[in-house]
């Protein structure tokens, strides 16, 4: 990636998703302040997943506003089961799809846009991968693929879905380091993480939510035994059936 540009935030004000009547995220209000480094945690279906797709503008708000401070590259890193792996297509074509929104859709690619792509690779322990077909590839090398693809858009906010999921320890602190330069060149970063050590070990801030957002703050303050329990309360007092701003007793 480049040098650093001046860093971009999000506000969220109110913001409610749906998917039809359903609530998946309910008015919920806060910011990811520029350069933040800030973990997503909450139980299955708590709209962590649907919260990075609208953040980076795959789904429109039902209510409310996500409004950006600055003007930002954005890229996410979408869950692993969410790539086609039987899609015939090579490793080099994966990660030079981060460089359509800047190549435009008519645009062809440059020797120099193959070379940075080649040099993603690498910085993810996949030299030599180029050709080979990404559905040959292990859980953690196309969780590596994806850190590259990701790394060739060099984004301002980097979103994150579930980064460390099905990969092993050496991978996972491979993917880490990458995370943790990103955060130290003052991007914005926001990760979906189920692994609470790791949330408290790494990431400053923490979001817990349960379609509400139960705390949103310092990981010490948020990440707390009784806000994780109201967490899976709040999960299970909803019924999935409620429409939008109805919440069982
Ligand atoms: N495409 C969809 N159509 C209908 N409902 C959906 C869709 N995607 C998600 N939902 C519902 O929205 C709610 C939030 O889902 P979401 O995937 O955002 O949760 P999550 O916190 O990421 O869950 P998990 O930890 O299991 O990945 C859930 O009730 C889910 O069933």
């Amino acid at each position: 990636m480049t040098g650093r540009r001046a860093p971009a935030g999000i506000r969220l004000d109110n913001l409610t998703l749906t998917h039809g009547a359903r609530a998946a995220v309910h008015h919920v209000s806060g910011r990811f302040a520029p350069g933040s480094l800030t973990a997503v945690v909450g139980p299955n279906g708590a709209g962590k997943t649907t919260l990075l797709r609208a953040l980076a503008g795959l789904h429109k708000p039902q209510g409310g506003a996500i409004l950006h401070e600055g003007t930002a590259r954005i890229g996410l890193l979408p869950q692993l089961a969410a790539l086609d792996r039987a899609f015939p297509i090579a490793c080099l074509d994966v990660v030079m799809q981060g460089l359509w929104p800047r190549l435009g859709a008519f645009r062809a690619a440059s020797a120099e846009d193959r070379e940075r792509a080649r040099q993603a690779l690498a910085a993810v322990g996949l030299s030599g991968f180029e050709r080979r077909p990404v559905g040959s590839l292990s859980a953690g090398q196309t969780q590596r693929l994806l850190f590259a693809r990701l790394l060739v858009q060099d984004a301002d906010i980097l979103l994150l879905d579930e980064p460390f999921n099905a990969v092993d320890a050496r991978t996972a602190a491979d993917l880490l380091r990458l995370v943790r330069d990103w955060h130290g060149e003052g991007r914005t970063v926001v990760a979906v993480l189920h692994d609470l050590d790791l949330v408290t070990r790494e990431f400053p801030d923490t979001l817990v939510l349960a379609r509400d957002a139960i705390a949103w703050g310092p990981t010490a303050d948020a990440l707390t035994a009784a806000n994780r329990m109201k967490a899976r309360m709040m999960a299970e007092a909803w019924a999935d059936d409620a429409a939008a701003c109805d919440r069982a007793a």
